[in-house]
């Protein structure tokens, strides 16, 4: 049985923060329900504190202690000092939810007291607005009630997807690693606009337009991306020439490769953290 519907962040960087913003913001817990523990970084806690007004705990150890859940939000290679420097507050009747890529459920419960609930979750930092993609699993003593729970707090921040474990690896790359694959795309299609004589407010209206135009379309049509892609490319057209153009550039090469080293480097993260490492 859990007592607390409280929330601690462990870490308190950009993704605790976009976790937070959108959970505050969509109403699914009030800021006095959150706490964040930090490792030194006062300024950081004062920053959180004054821009989502999350509780003021007395000690961070009692913050642990009184949570429901306990988000780990640290690097990946902080993982092993966080873990001993706040592992043994954690107890049974917790749930851990990790946002780290690459670490495995079972790594997080050698470390943790026998029994505890672990999540790992791959959201992204379109959770900030309310729109992450995110894919869980659950670990050794995850029950339904876990993942259910965790589905709820992260539905509330975006979509939610569960998925094996074996498959995180492949989520990191391409929906955790994805807004900035999209960022790019953006910075070169704005870039190309202003090369061709737009300016730069001009350039970037039309590309996230365009962009925001398609994403609906693909969501609120239905419709497979091949059969939209080929209405909008008339025979003997503009759009012929460039997909031709991304094509002779091995455009969809490049994003496969993009995902697939970014699986791998998922997979060398979690490597040195296997379960026999370090306890
Ligand atoms: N940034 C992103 O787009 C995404 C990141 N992630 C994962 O989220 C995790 C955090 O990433 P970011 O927020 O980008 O990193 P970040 O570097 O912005 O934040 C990490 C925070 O952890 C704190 N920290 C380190 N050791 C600590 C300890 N012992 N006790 C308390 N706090 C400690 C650091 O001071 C820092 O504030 C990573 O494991 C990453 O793989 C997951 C999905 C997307
Ligand atoms: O770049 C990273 O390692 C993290 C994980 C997914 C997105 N950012």
């Amino acid at each position: 049985m859990r007592h607390s519907e409280r929330y601690c962040f462990i870490g308190a960087g950009s993704m605790a923060e976009a976790i937070i913003s959108g959970m505050i913001a969509n109403g699914r817990t009030e800021p006095a329900m959150i706490d964040v523990v930090i490792r030194s970084d006062r300024e950081r806690l004062l920053y959180l504190q004054d821009q989502y007004h999350i509780h003021c705990p007395e000690s961070q150890e009692d913050a642990i202690h009184k949570a429901g859940t306990v988000i780990l939000a640290v690097k990946p290679k902080d993982l092993l000092e966080a873990l001993q420097q706040w592992g043994r507050f954690i107890h049974p009747h917790q749930r851990v939810v990790s946002v780290i890529a690459g670490i495995s459920t079972s790594f997080i419960e050698q470390h943790l007291t026998a029994g505890v609930t672990v999540i790992r979750t791959m959201p992204n930092t379109s959770s900030l607005i309310g729109r992450s993609a995110t894919a869980l699993c659950g670990g050794l003593h995850a029950e339904k009630e876990d993942l259910q729970a965790t589905q709820e707090d992260f539905n509330a921040i975006g979509s939610t997807v569960l998925v094996d474990e074996k498959d995180m690896d492949t989520v990191t790359g391409l929906s955790g690693s994805g807004p900035a694959y999209i960022y790019y795309l953006v910075e070169a299609l704005e870039q190309a606009g202003v090369n061709e004589g737009l300016s730069r407010s001009v350039a970037r209206q039309l590309t996230l337009q365009t962009l925001l135009g398609a994403a609906h379309m693909l969501l609120e049509t239905g419709k497979d991306p091949t059969e939209l892609r080929q209405r909008v490319t008339s025979p003997g057209g503009t759009t012929m020439v460039g997909i031709e153009t991304l094509s002779n550039h091995h455009f969809q090469d490049a994003l496969m490769s993009a995902v697939h080293f970014a699986r791998k480097r998922s997979e060398e993260l979690g490597s040195a953290f296997s379960p026999s490492a370090t306890k």
